[in-house]
């Protein structure tokens, strides 16, 4: 098994508590108060991540997926060091996240970036930020791209233009880790696929890892060779895309669904042809179904859609075949 560049153990976070959730104070409420609202999850506070235990081996680009509100912001702030564990532990590059600073660079969602900098200030302050480490080369590959000049100030730059910065900003680091927060969200196509192009290419070139979260189901399985999904701050699925494709099937048939009995059904419907359902196995059914390979944007809308009726260890990454569970 290769060298893990993120390794979580029981990684557990929770928001608020005793002394009342941020933003709760943030409103002006008093914690406690009447108006302060009921908090999720046991006791005070909620729990945004749980029991997390991923590991992903150097190298890999990895999805990081879920509803919203499933914990992916919070565990990519845990690995780039902003965020402590409420409980369990986290390891990049096989150390702790404040120690690797260095060698990982973050994109978190908002991308912040200074407004009153110009694209040429941004990018020198990057290069001085970083002595040693920085590739010009690579930074103003991803920056330009003729819809801004190097005077531009970045309080003037469209969501888009901003994010293409902000990864140029990454890149240029030449991180070893990188962790994208939603990157690609406010990318118009055309941008969404010349910038994954680049980050693909130049992630292969210096054996990057990736740690990026996105709500982009149908792109990820070109651009992502592992995956982890959250649901409810939990691992429902993880491991290698090639092996999570290979551990399910999709069936169709006039069968009853006593046929499914014994297999671990993740997502079963009644449709024009009978019965629809996506099982975690290989092995074809037998006669009266039919048996198709799903596409991993299948694979995760199943999972997606049965989150709140499973219970979580439904679908914890050992219930991939070992192998495919990292
Ligand atoms: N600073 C905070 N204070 C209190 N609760 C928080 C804070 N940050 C996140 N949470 C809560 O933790 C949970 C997970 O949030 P997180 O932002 O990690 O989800 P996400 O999967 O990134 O969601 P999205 O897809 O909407 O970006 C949510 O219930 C959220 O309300």
């Amino acid at each position: 098994m290769k060298d893990s560049a993120v390794e979580a153990a029981a990684l557990g976070r929770k928001f608020g508590g005793r002394t009342g959730s941020p933003f709760a104070r943030s409103r002006g409420r008093a914690p406690g108060s009447a108006a302060d609202p009921a908090p999720r999850g046991p006791g005070r506070g909620t729990w945004a991540l749980r029991e997390c235990t991923v590991a992903v081996p150097a190298g890999r680009i990895c999805a990081v997926v879920g509803p919203n509100g499933a914990g992916k912001s919070t565990l990519l702030a845990h690995a780039a060091g902003l965020l402590r564990p409420t409980e369990g532990s986290i390891r990049v590059l096989g150390t702790a996240p404040v120690a690797a600073r260095e060698r990982l660079a973050y994109v978190a969602q908002d991308k912040p970036l200074h407004p009153r900098l110009t694209v040429e200030e941004t990018l020198r302050l990057g290069r001085e930020l970083n002595p040693g480490r920085w590739d010009q080369a690579a930074a103003e590959r991803v920056a330009e791209d003729g819809l801004f000049a190097d005077r531009t100030r970045v309080g003037r730059l469209s969501g888009g233009q901003r994010t293409r910065l902000a990864l140029a900003l990454a890149l240029g680091k030449r991180p070893e880790l990188l962790l994208l927060d939603e990157p690609m969200a406010d990318l118009d196509p055309l941008a969404r696929h010349e910038l994954m192009g680049l980050l693909l290419a130049e992630a292969a070139e210096n054996g990057t890892t990736v740690l990026m979260s996105s709500h982009i189901l149908g792109e990820l399985a070109t651009a992502c060779d592992h995956l982890v999904l959250l649901g409810a701050g939990r691992v429902r699925l993880a491991g290698e895309v090639e092996e999570v494709l290979a551990a399910h099937t999709l069936v169709t048939g006039r069968g009853s669904p006593a046929d499914l009995d014994g297999r671990t059904v993740v997502e079963s419907r009644a449709t024009g042809r009978g019965l629809t359902a996506l099982l975690r196995t290989s092995e074809p059914l037998g006669a009266g179904w039919e048996s198709a390979a799903p596409s991993l944007e299948e694979i995760l809308l199943g999972y997606l859609r049965t989150l709140d009726e499973a219970p979580a260890a439904e679908h914890t990454a050992e219930r991939v075949p070992e192998e495919a569970a990292s």
